[in-house]
């Protein structure tokens, strides 16, 4: 939890301030029943009214400046909790943004989810805790103690014998809890991942209707979490009870022995009042420091979770170079290139790529399904890195590469496209938020999707759904092309991203690219023939491998896999 390390270090000035605050309402509170004491040794039993007065006014004052103390210290304690939950959330939101897709891909979204919400409340909620109640424990049993030590020093050993008792239950209950407390997280974690799932699914759910299948799944998770917490709480439930028997068989102790004491006239009955008083304080004390443990436990799992993110490194990489001098990206060169997913390292999902293609042209990749052809466009924004070989861009190779530099130069429309709630234009501003009206409207025309923009009443500025729901399919996908365009960049990726489109309008959609920009270079991967067939250079894909590479008249003569993909879609080649 070293991660925790730079939150004490701007903070621990104002806990102090906090703890010096709770200091003051403590002795206020220690004071009191002293203070009763006196008022019953000295002004009741010799019926001194003055004296009751003089007493009752300083008990009175000593709550007042014990109340101060605790406005004071509440808003200190709530000020600082907020701001450390706040920064947390900012900084394990700053971190899953900077992990790399490999690192990234550890996690499960759902449990990231729970992390940045729950993990950092149950945390945030110590800290508040800590500074409010949790400090003042300790203090008043150490207070109580040594007040209880100054009344009677014989009466206190029946203290000596209860308090390693309890540390003793305290102790069982860290270690009992703490496993169940990181359960009820993965719990948490797993009901979480099941509602993810139905949400982003819920229109083949309808397809499907498989609402009863939905329902029991959830329920099955619903119910373990209910289980899991059950547990927890009943377990957690039996220490403070024992906690609380211990104590009341120490005040009984005090009862029985005190009052033997007072009839042999070796105690006052003030100072025993006093006694059970601060026997009464330290046994809430005690019983607040057994909750305060729990607490600890369930804040100690949440904060172990946000550390398995926080702490995740990345390699260690050299000085990277920015692309300065290196304005644009004008050829792109793979060497040799093999790769493998991580824990995947015997199954090569590419093998030995070699090919460049250089600013102007347009490059197909076809293959079939699981032939590789995003993982090899995903090498070259370096969301994973080549095994051996090498991804070079302009010459330089992508690893040495200031990342940012890397990715403004490349503009990505992924197979899944992606919306955000917001307006059209909002959502193809997204890729260039420096993009003007006249720049958003050209490339929406490109894309093919100026005209069904306009169709709409309110033009540009539709709000649109939660991903996109209130458009179909194709015009997402014409969405996500014009946010891409308007990037301006010197790489355009287009991975299978029109395979909503009809084949006319993806042919006007590519028409507009060739002509758009003649400095551009255009990767585009599908599955129809149509959408490659026009490319300067296509890329044949098989089980990693290239196995054809040319234009395509060139690869119907000479790639079997190319025609025979070619004979699928149109029947027989024309000779
Ligand atoms: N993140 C990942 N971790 C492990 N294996 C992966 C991962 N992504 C893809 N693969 C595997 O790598 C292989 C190639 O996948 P890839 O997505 O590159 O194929 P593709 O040709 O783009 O397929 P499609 O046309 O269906 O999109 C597949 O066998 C797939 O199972």
């Amino acid at each position: 939890m070293r991660y925790l390390g730079k939150y004490v270090k701007k903070y621990y000035k104002f806990a102090l301030l906090g703890i010096f605050f709770l200091s003051i309402e403590v002795f206020c509170d220690l004071l009191q029943p002293t203070i009763m004491s006196k008022m019953v040794d000295h002004g009741i039993a010799n019926r001194d009214l003055r004296y009751v007065l003089v007493a009752g006014s300083v008990m009175l004052m000593m709550t007042g400046i014990g109340a101060v103390g605790a406005v004071i210290r509440n808003n200190i304690s709530s000020i600082v909790s907020q701001r450390f939950g706040t920064e947390l959330r900012l900084d394990l939101f700053r971190k899953i943004q900077s992990l790399s897709y490999e690192k990234a891909g550890k996690f499960d979204t759902a449990s990231l989810v729970t992390r940045l919400t729950n993990d950092v409340t149950q945390t945030q909620n110590f800290v508040n805790g800590l500074m409010r109640i949790f400090a003042k424990t300790p203090l008043i049993c150490i207070g109580s103690i040594v007040m209880a030590v100054s009344l009677d020093a014989k009466l206190s050993l029946i203290i000596a014998f209860i308090v390693p008792m309890v540390i003793a239950i305290i102790y069982l209950n860290t270690r009992i809890g703490y496993p169940l407390f990181q359960k009820v997280q993965r719990t948490l974690d797993h009901i979480n991942g099941v509602m993810r799932e139905y949400l982003s699914g819920v229109r083949v759910v309808k397809a499907f209707n498989r609402f009863d299948y939905e329902e029991n799944r959830f329920s099955e998770s619903n119910e373990r979490l209910m289980n899991t917490q059950t547990l927890t709480m009943r377990v957690m439930a039996v220490f403070s009870p024992i906690v609380m028997l211990i104590i009341n068989l120490g005040i009984i102790c005090v009862l029985w022995f005190g009052g033997i004491a007072v009839n042999n006239g070796s105690l006052e009955v003030g100072k025993t009042i006093a006694f059970i008083n601060y026997m009464t304080q330290l046994s809430s004390s005690l019983m607040m420091l057994s909750m305060v443990f729990t607490a600890f436990v369930r804040a100690r799992a949440s904060a172990e979770r946000i550390g398995e993110v926080m702490n995740v490194e990345e390699p260690v990489r050299p000085e990277q170079l920015d692309m300065h001098e290196h304005e644009h990206i004008t050829n792109i060169d793979f060497k040799n290139v093999s790769f493998s997913y991580t824990g995947k390292e015997n199954e090569a999902v590419l093998k030995q790529i070699n090919f460049s293609c250089r600013s102007g042209m347009t490059l197909g990749i076809i293959g079939s399904t699981g032939s590789g052809k995003s993982t090899l466009v995903n090498l070259i924004p370096r969301f994973y890195e080549a095994t051996t070989g090498g991804v070079y861009v302009s010459g330089l190779n992508v690893c040495e590469l200031d990342e940012q530099a890397l990715r403004c130069r490349i503009a990505m429309v992924p197979q899944q496209n992606t919306l955000f709630t917001g307006t059209i234009i909002d959502n193809i501003r997204w890729g260039n938020e420096h993009a003007t009206d006249a720049e958003v409207e050209q490339a929406a025309q490109i894309a093919q999707a100026h005209d069904f923009i306009m169709s709409f009443p309110d033009g540009y500025h539709t709000v649109l759904g939660q991903g996109g729901v209130n458009l179909s399919g194709g015009q997402k996908q014409r969405i996500s092309i014009a946010r891409a365009l308007v990037r301006q960049s010197d790489v355009l990726i287009l991975d299978d991203c029109t395979s909503a489109v009809d084949v006319i309008t993806e042919s006007k959609i590519l028409t507009g690219l060739r002509s758009r920009s003649k400095e551009l270079i255009c990767m585009i991967i599908a599955q129809r023939i149509t959408s490659v067939m026009g490319a300067d250079l296509i890329m044949v894909l098989d089980n990693g491998e290239i196995v054809g590479q040319g234009t395509h008249e060139e690869l119907l003569q000479s790639c079997s896999i190319y025609r025979d993909i070619y004979v699928s879609q149109f029947g027989e080649v024309a000779v």
